[in-house]
């Protein structure tokens, strides 16, 4: 009984440690394989089942060497101790979201991401590394106009902002959200590729938006804002829930007239209207 409860648990851990993650395309792809695997041993197909065989041994190294940086967050993470992490997380969260009120307040745009399961390692190399305790006050310094990381996006690891002036890959133009400027098209695109909380202001509208799982939330409120982040990142919720389905692509007579309505000068950049 001990033996099989012990291995349900290890199990299970290790389904919440890839769920949200692009570890789970992965696992798919592994029982998809494992499966075509049995059934060749059933089925006697010596020389199918000997090559899978073989490419199983191999990929196992590779899957090794590709998800390293998973790997190592996640042994970090069941060595963390916890409640040091829960105080902290909580401090930083008030200075989060007071910093992108502060910024809303004074449309001053604002890219964050927040690291969840999913290593960033690889987006804020992209940027200028940091080792900084998050406050309000040195968030409000990054994304100042003129200052020198205001351009991009930064990433916060639990308490500590890791890096700024980061490039977040592109959420594809699909339609669905084509008619978003760059920086919401970043924070979706990023939250498309990892589970990362991704938090926006608009330097237009003064807006602030969560982007979870490829999808952009409506506008929030100070408190909403709160609410949200900690149900999200220390709370570790999942997001279903909170986020409004993705509204269905505008067609594109209308997606134009949009654009060249709420531009103002021709040759701006394209900023949405209303919520998603
Ligand atoms: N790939 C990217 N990664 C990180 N930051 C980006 C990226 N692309 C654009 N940005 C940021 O977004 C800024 C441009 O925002 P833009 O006006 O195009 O977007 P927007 O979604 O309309 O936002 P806003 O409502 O704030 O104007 C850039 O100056 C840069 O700081």
């Amino acid at each position: 009984m001990l033996d099989v409860l012990l291995v349900a648990f290890l199990i299970y851990q290790g389904y919440l440690l890839v769920v949200g993650t692009r570890a789970v395309n992965v696992l798919r792809g592994i029982v998809v394989f494992a499966g075509v695997w049995m059934m060749s041993q059933l089925l006697g197909l010596t020389t199918l089942n000997y090559l899978l065989g073989r490419a199983g041994t191999v990929g196992l190294f590779a899957l090794v060497v590709l998800f390293q940086p998973e790997l190592r967050a996640a042994l970090e993470r069941v060595g963390r101790p916890r409640g040091r992490e829960g105080s902290q997380g909580g401090a930083a969260l008030q200075d989060l979201a007071r910093a992108m009120e502060r910024l809303a307040e004074r449309k001053t745009g604002a890219l964050i991401a927040i690291e969840r399961r999913t290593p960033l390692g690889e987006y804020a190399a992209t940027g200028v590394t940091l080792d900084a305790v998050v406050s309000a006050p040195f968030l409000e310094a990054l994304f100042a106009r003129n200052a020198p990381l205001h351009d991009g996006g930064v990433i916060l690891q639990g308490s500590r902002v890791v890096a700024a002036g980061c490039l977040f890959p592109l959420q594809s133009s699909d339609g669905t959200y084509r008619r978003y400027g760059t920086r919401h098209r970043a924070a979706i695109g990023l939250s498309e590729l990892t589970d990362a909380v991704v938090l926006v202001v608009s330097e237009e509208r003064g807006s602030m938006r969560i982007a979870l799982a490829g999808r952009l939330g409506p506008d929030l409120n100070g408190s909403e804002l709160r609410e949200q982040l900690r149900a999200l990142v220390y709370d570790r919720a999942d997001l279903t829930g909170i986020l409004p389905a993705p509204v269905a692509p505008p067609p594109p007579e209308a997606g134009l007239e949009v654009r060249g309505e709420a531009d103002g000068p021709a040759g701006s950049p394209p900023h949405e209207r209303g919520s998603a």
